[in-house]
């Protein structure tokens, strides 16, 4: 997949989306991209008649919109972020530019001028990359515009009036949204779709590329030291796709060295008192024999080959209680944060750097702090930390892997090897070995839930159902997500005494909690309760085929037709090369696997179920639902 690399260049960037839009909010995290939304406050107001085209008005508008969200963030916050995309969508009819309707009468107007016509759909999107020089900013913005041809079917009266009283127009330019009742009323699309719903996300790719890895302009020649005419600048060794975080610092970088690797054909020649001149030389060893430099600078590897110290770098941070300590803004010099953690300054001082290069943390002359990130997701006792998981990952699963090479050769976990126990143990000893330990694990899983459970609960209408029971459920973050969104929902969360015993200090409280009901027991060996809707979150992944035939064998033998099972998990595409999260976490030799959507779907009918559905989340799970056969099947 050509395009991974170039929304992963954005990974470790601070970037900033000035839209309040949801659908181009949307369209980003779809494709992996991790931002901010801090919506501009641009008022659309520039004269459209000065611009010579329609896209030129889209482009600088997008532009000022960026631009101010980049200016205020810098200004008001003191945080200068990397990156910050704007977007401008307009409908051009004729020589008419539209943008939203102020109010129904304006949609009506708009709607019916689009009536039975071709119209241009153009989005100009501004990619602003910032910079902070003596704390002035400096911007340089890369800018492009996409259109898209859209032709309207005849609209009758009434089906205009239908539609605008849907409440979709109100909030989109020209009047309608063509990804949803919208898409009822066109006859053809010409070009990027998503161009129209408000994001030229193919094009936007292409620009990233052109920005992150220009094309090679000039060839590397070797060096030889004896023939060595000398040069006074290694300008001209262009690197092509230097890994500079910001293409801005490309084009001025002197280009010995690329991520701290000496490039190729780059020898620095010591200064020497006797010498010509102190200069870095190149030579050519013979005119013929010019090697070419591989096209692309493999950053992806050498990214995969550092990512070990990154993670350990978040570990141990984590486990210093580092985060705790820079929370809310709090901002401390290194000397001061080796105190608290009781740890030597050189040490710290270097982790937090390490930190701060991998945006979890902000460096400035007054100290160190938390970025954004980092406050909510790394702070212990926030709502939706990641902590308790990130320590599960250094005590458990780090060891784990270390015997990746032993667990690939034998097929099997390491369990024994790593901790001295066997598998069946793992669960218990790993986790719940103390009370600490139990709960931090709950706490963890508690979390991860959290940040899954409405992508999961709102996959699928879910109103036909009147009882769920979530099998090994946990603390319930599910169970209360499915009650929100279907306040008539009877929702069991069902799992092992252990869980359920521990599960009171995780229920949200509040006057207008509907409440789930907690039943403790093993789904393996003991009655499940009555339900028309089962769940299983994260279960069938880790079970081998064994357990999960007694499993699905059981609900299915309960589920009366009609009803249905939901299964939360990741679902690998067919080549179960992706999403690599999931692959990875395959590695662990857990008894159990990773599916893709096609092989979850015959599991699910090989139990009896049928109609199956598979909705990618664009969130960490996935949702699957199939129904329980009627007789008639
Ligand atoms: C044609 C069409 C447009 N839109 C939405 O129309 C808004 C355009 O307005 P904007 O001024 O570019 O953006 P905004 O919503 O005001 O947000 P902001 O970027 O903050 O100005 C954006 O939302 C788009 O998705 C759809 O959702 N579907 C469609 O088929």
């Amino acid at each position: 997949m050509v395009l991974n690399p170039v929304i992963g260049k954005l990974v470790s960037k601070r970037v900033v989306l000035a839209s309040a839009s949801p659908r181009r909010q949307e369209i980003l995290t779809n494709v992996g991209l991790r931002f901010e939304v801090v919506p501009s406050w641009f008022k659309e107001t520039l004269e459209k008649s000065s611009f010579a085209a329609p896209h030129e008005y889209a482009i600088e508008t997008a532009k000022q919109k960026a631009l101010e969200v980049a200016n205020r963030m810098h200004l008001k916050h003191l945080r200068t972020p990397d990156i910050v995309i704007g977007a401008d969508t307009i409908v051009t009819v004729g020589k008419q530019i539209l943008e939203k309707p102020v109010d129904k009468q304006d949609a009506y107007k708009m709607l019916s001028r689009l009536s039975g016509k071709e119209h241009s759909v153009f989005t100009g999107v501004a990619i602003v990359h910032c910079s902070s020089k003596d704390n002035h900013l400096e911007t340089e913005v890369t800018d492009f515009y996409e259109e898209t041809k859209v032709k309207f079917a005849e609209l009758s009266e009434e089906l205009l009036w239908e539609y605008i009283h849907s409440g979709e127009p109100m909030d989109k330019a020209g009047g309608y949204g063509i990804q949803a009742l919208g898409g009822m009323l066109v006859e053809y699309v010409h070009g990027d779709f998503l161009n129209v719903v408000g994001f030229p996300l193919n094009h936007f790719c292409k620009k990233l590329a052109e920005l992150y890895y220009p094309p090679l302009k000039h060839t590397i020649q070797h060096v030889k030291h004896d023939s060595i005419p000398s040069v006074e600048t290694f300008e001209n060794l262009s690197d092509g796709e230097s890994d500079s975080s910001n293409p801005m610092q490309h084009k001025s970088a002197n280009k010995l060295e690329r991520n701290g690797v000496p490039l190729p054909g780059a020898i620095h020649t010591p200064v020497n008192s006797g010498s010509i001149k102190p200069v870095c030389t190149v030579a050519v060893e013979n005119q013929s024999e010019v090697m070419e430099y591989p096209a692309k600078f493999p950053s992806k590897i050498v990214e995969l080959m550092d990512g070990f110290r990154a993670s350990k770098a978040l570990f141990v941070a984590s486990k210093l209680k580092v985060f705790d300590l820079l929370k809310d803004k709090c901002i401390l010099k290194a000397v001061d944060v080796a105190n608290k953690i009781e740890a030597s300054v050189c040490g710290t001082e270097r982790l937090l750097d390490a930190c701060a290069s991998l945006g979890l943390l902000e460096k400035t002359h007054q100290g160190y702090s938390n970025t954004d990130s980092a406050n909510t997701y790394l702070v212990s006792d926030r709502e939706y930390s990641l902590h308790g998981y990130i320590i599960h990952c250094n005590d458990r699963l780090w060891h784990l892997f270390t015997h990746l090479e032993a667990a690939v050769k034998e097929g099997t976990m390491q369990t024994h090897q790593a901790f001295g126990k066997e598998t069946e143990d793992l669960f218990q000893d790993s986790c719940y070995h103390s009370v600490e330990a139990k709960q931090r694990f709950m706490t963890a899983m508690h979390n991860l839930a959290k940040l899954t459970a409405r992508d999961v609960a709102t996959a699928f209408d879910l109103s036909p159902f009147r009882s769920v029971c979530d099998l090994g459920g946990c603390t319930g973050v599910l169970a209360h997500e499915l009650v929100q969104k279907y306040p008539i929902l009877k929702v069991t969360v069902f799992d092992l005494p252990d869980v359920i015993a521990n599960v009171s200090c995780f229920q949200p409280s509040g006057q207008h909690i509907t409440p789930v009901m907690f039943t403790a027991g093993d789904f393996f060996k003991d009655n499940l309760p009555e339900a028309d809707l089962y769940i299983l979150s994260l279960i069938l992944h880790d079970l081998n085929d064994e357990k999960i035939n007694i499993l699905l064998s059981k609900i299915s033998g309960i589920c009366k037709p009609g009803s249905a099972l939901l299964l939360a998990e990741i679902v690998l595409d067919e080549e179960k090369t992706h999403p690599p999260r999931a692959v990875l976490q395959s590695l662990s030799m857990t008894e159990g696997k990773q599916r893709s959507g096609l092989e979850y779907k015959q599991l699910l009918e090989k139990y009896g179920f049928t109609n199956v559905q598979i909705k990618i989340t664009g969130n960490i799970l996935d949702a699957i639902l199939g129904f329980k056969k009627t007789s008639a099947h």
